[in-house]
């Protein structure tokens, strides 16, 4: 018989990496060994993209080569270019992206071959294309007119250019691009884990990520960013503390609250709330940064749990102009770098991920033909 299960996967270790480690009692997290407080503000998101798929942190000249293969590997196919305007009509976001990227996979160039240069290929193919495909959702949904990228500027300053219609301001395009840096991998969270699930089966890295997609969407891992903000929204400033206190009572979570991992705060989480301060003063309108301020407390003093990086992602992209229902979308734009990352680890030094379960139904049962059940 087997051994009684742990209750999902808690403290579980289901894979070796070398991508990214967490203390998470003492709040830190590291990419490849570098901490993150050391990337956060003085890494771009490029180079982060490079240190996870390709191993290093860049030098200049490959850093030049890997930002010509992104900026060639933005090129959309022509199924994905013909079907965007009717997906953007019919499915929401999360949806969409799961759509378009399975769309992608059945013409990306290297779609039958897992080996290591094909995956190199294809992890940059689609960390150049994750921020496009959203950028034409929107701009599909909207009517808009998609503005060309600007070879001067980062991807995260070509996505705000593309979702806001305007030149991002020089700290603007920091700013989002620090906030890339930080949600790019995060050892084996859910949609990571998926990842790898899939990849193990020698599966291919687009089906792996397709996975992924579909994991981070629920409101209990990447969806919560936007549920912070639609809680925000709902919320009277003047009653935040009673009205998170009512929430608490009636057993309600409080989204962007709580990890698997971290029992103090978030690492990331510290960047996102001196950025959401930053940007709210700048905005002349603080009132949802200081009711983040006031959230925070509230629960801290209730429950004992900080904010997770989907807390003050939320008001951060909210002060950029983000529109509340790609935040989530925006955190796939980062992760894509982490998912393909752990797909070619995962394809490096393979098994099949295949646990056991334990039996908890009925046995001994006697057959009864259908004319007499
Ligand atoms: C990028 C990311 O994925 S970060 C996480 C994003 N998700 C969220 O913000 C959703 C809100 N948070 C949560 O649901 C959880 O804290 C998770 C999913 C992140 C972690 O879940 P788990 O490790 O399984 O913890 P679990 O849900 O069992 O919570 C343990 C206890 O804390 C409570 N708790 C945990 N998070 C919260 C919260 N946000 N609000 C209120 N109570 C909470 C639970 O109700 C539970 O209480 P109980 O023991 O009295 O039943
Ligand atoms: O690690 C987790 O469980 C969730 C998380 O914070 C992430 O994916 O960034």
């Amino acid at each position: 018989m087997a051994d009684k299960p742990t209750k999902g996967l808690a403290d579980v270790v289901a894979a070796s990496t070398a991508l990214s480690d967490i203390d998470g009692k003492a709040g830190r997290l590291f990419y490849r060994g570098y901490d993150i407080h050391d990337l956060a503000g003085r890494t771009t998101f490029e180079e982060t993209a490079h240190l996870l798929q390709r191993g290093s942190l860049p030098s200049r000249a490959q850093l030049a080569d890997y930002g010509a293969e992104l900026v060639r590997g933005r090129a959309l196919g022509t199924l994905v270019e013909r079907d965007i305007p009717e997906i953007a009509e019919r499915q929401t976001p999360m949806e969409a992206l799961r759509t378009l990227v399975s769309l992608a996979g059945a013409e990306d160039p290297d779609k039958d071959s897992n080996a290591p240069e094909a995956n190199l290929r294809k992890a940059a193919r689609l960390t150049a294309q994750q921020p496009i495909l959203v950028a034409r959702y929107h701009a599909a949904r909207t009517g808009a007119t998609l503005p060309e990228t600007d070879p001067e500027l980062s991807i995260a300053g070509n996505f705000l250019l593309q979702i806001t219609g305007r030149r991002p301001e020089r700290r603007a395009a920091e700013i989002f691009d620090t906030c890339l840096v930080l949600h790019a991998d995060h050892t084996m969270n859910a949609s990571t884990f998926a990842a790898r699930v899939c990849a193990a089966t020698l599966s291919d890295m687009h089906s792996a990520v397709v996975a992924a997609i579909g994991t981070l969407k629920g409101p209990l891992h990447g969806g919560a960013n936007e549920q912070v903000m639609r809680t925000l929204e709902a919320l009277d400033p003047r009653g935040v503390a009673q009205a998170v206190r009512d929430r608490l009572a009636a057993g309600e979570k409080i989204m962007g609250f709580g990890h698997r991992v971290y029992k103090t705060e978030d690492p990331r989480a510290t960047h996102l709330r001196r950025m959401s301060e930053e940007l709210a003063e700048a905005s002349g309108d603080d009132t949802y940064y200081r009711m983040s301020r006031e959230m925070e407390e509230v629960v801290f003093a209730e429950k004992r749990l900080y904010p997770n990086v989907d807390f003050y992602a939320a008001t951060v992209y909210h002060y950029l102009g983000i529109p509340t229902d790609l935040f989530t979308p925006v955190f796939s734009v980062s992760r894509m770098s982490g998912w393909t990352a752990h797909v070619i680890e995962q394809h490096a030094d393979n098994r099949l991920i295949r646990p056991d379960s334990e039996y908890i139904g009925e046995r001994d049962r006697k057959w009864v033909p259908i004319g007499e059940r």
